[in-house]
C-alpha cells in the first residue's frame, strides 16, 4: 500500500513571534514524521488584534482578538490546525475546537530590559518602565511602589527601541519571545517566579485543531510535550474559574516536581498595593482538579472588588 503524503495547513498570526512559532511545529511534525517540507504549509491570517497598536489590549477586549479569524478558519476548514502562544488563548474555546496540545515549554519567566543597570533595583526612584500587562504592572508597583510605570504596546522591538531611545529606562517581555526572536541577549535580568509570578501559559505553544478531526489529531501527537500539557491543564482551569474580565492582574503556574504538581497563583490590585497567594500540590492524575480547586481557592480569597461576581 502507497501511503500519500498528508497536506497540512497550518494557520497563524503574522507577527515575527507568530511566524517563530509556526515554524516550530511544522518543523517539529515534518522531523516527527519525516515528512518532505511540503506536508505543512504555512497560512498568514490577520487577526482585530494585529489592527489594535494604541489601546492596552485590556481596553480594546483582551484575550480572543488574536485568535478569532484563525479559529473561523479553522472551523470553515481552510487550515487543519492553528498556532498560538498559550497565554494569548481565552480559557473557552468556540464550540467545536480543542488544543490538542503545546510544544515543549520554554522559559517561563519575565525578563527586565533597563537602558542602565542589571536588575530591578538598579532602577533609580522614578524610574520610567513601560508594560501594556496589567499582571507585570501589578506585580512590579508591588515590588518598587516608587517606579513610574506606563503604558507601552507595539511590537517587541518596537518596545526595545523605545527603551534604546530613552524615552523609557526600561521595559519587561516574556524572555520566551525574546529568545525566539533572538532577543536574548537584550535582556538585563529575568524575574524569579518566587517573586514574580508569569501569565498563566506564558512560554508554551499550542496547537488548536477541530474537536473531533482524529485524523490531524494523530498526526500532531508525536510533536506535543506531555508535561506540558498538565501543567496547561491546571493552569487553564484556574485561570478558567477567574475569568470574566481580563482586568484583573493574575499570575499562575504550574509545575510537575515528581509524581506531583505544585501550582502557584497570584492575583493582585492594579496598584500593587494589596496582593492573594495561593500554592497547592496535587497529584499529577488529577490536574484538572487541582487547578479548579485552586481557582475556587483564590476566589473566596479575593475581595469583590478585584474580581467581580
Ligand atoms: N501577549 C503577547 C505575547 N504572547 C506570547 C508572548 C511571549 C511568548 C510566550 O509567552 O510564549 C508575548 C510577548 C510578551 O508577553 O512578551
Amino acid at each position: 500500500m502507497t501511503q500519500s503524503l498528508p497536506k497540512l495547513r497550518l494557520g497563524t498570526r503574522g507577527s515575527p513571534l507568530a511566524l517563530w512559532q509556526a515554524h516550530a511545529v511544522r518543523d517539529a511534525l515534518l522531523k516527527a514524521h519525516r515528512w518532505p517540507d511540503e506536508a505543512v504549509e504555512v497560512q498568514v491570517i490577520r487577526t482585530t488584534g494585529d489592527a489594535i497598536t494604541d489601546r492596552a489590549l485590556s481596553e480594546a477586549g483582551g484575550k480572543g482578538l488574536f485568535t478569532k479569524e484563525l479559529e473561523e478558519a479553522l472551523r470553515d476548514r481552510r487550515i487543519d490546525l492553528a498556532v498560538h502562544s498559550a497565554k494569548d488563548m481565552p480559557t473557552r474555546l468556540p464550540d467545536g475546537l480543542h488544543l490538542v496540545g503545546y510544544l515543549p515549554r520554554a522559559d517561563v519567566r519575565d525578563a527586565l530590559i533597563l537602558r542602565e543597570g542589571v536588575a530591578l533595583r538598579d532602577l533609580r526612584p522614578g524610574a520610567r518602565v513601560g508594560t501594556a500587562s496589567l499582571r507585570r504592572e501589578a506585580q512590579l508597583r508591588r515590588l518598587r511602589p516608587d517606579l513610574d510605570v506606563a503604558l507601552l504596546r507595539g511590537n517587541v522591538h518596537t518596545r526595545l527601541a523605545k527603551v534604546e531611545s530613552g524615552e523609557f529606562d526600561g521595559t519587561l517581555l516574556a524572555y520566551a519571545g525574546l529568545s525566539r526572536l533572538g532577543l536574548a541577549d537584550k535582556v538585563s535580568s529575568v524575574l524569579e517566579t518566587a517573586d514574580f509570578l508569569p501569565a498563566v501559559g506564558q512560554g508554551a505553544v499550542a496547537i488548536e485543531t477541530r474537536f473531533g478531526d482524529i485524523a490531524v489529531d494523530a498526526l500532531v501527537v508525536p510533536v506535543v510535550c506531555p508535561a506540558t500539557g498538565l501543567a496547561l491543564r491546571v493552569e487553564r482551569a484556574y485561570l478558567g474559574e477567574l475569568d470574566g474580565s481580563c482586568r484583573t492582574p493574575i499570575g499562575g503556574l504550574a509545575r510537575l516536581e515528581g509524581d506531583e504538581i505544585q501550582f502557584r497563583g497570584v492575583v493582585l490590585a492594579p496598584d500593587g498595593s494589596r496582593h492573594y497567594e495561593i500554592v497547592r500540590y496535587g497529584p499529577i492524575n488529577r490536574a484538572l482538579e487541582l487547578g479548579i480547586a485552586a481557582g475556587k481557592e483564590m476566589r473566596a480569597m479575593v475581595p469583590p472588588d478585584l474580581l467581580p461576581h
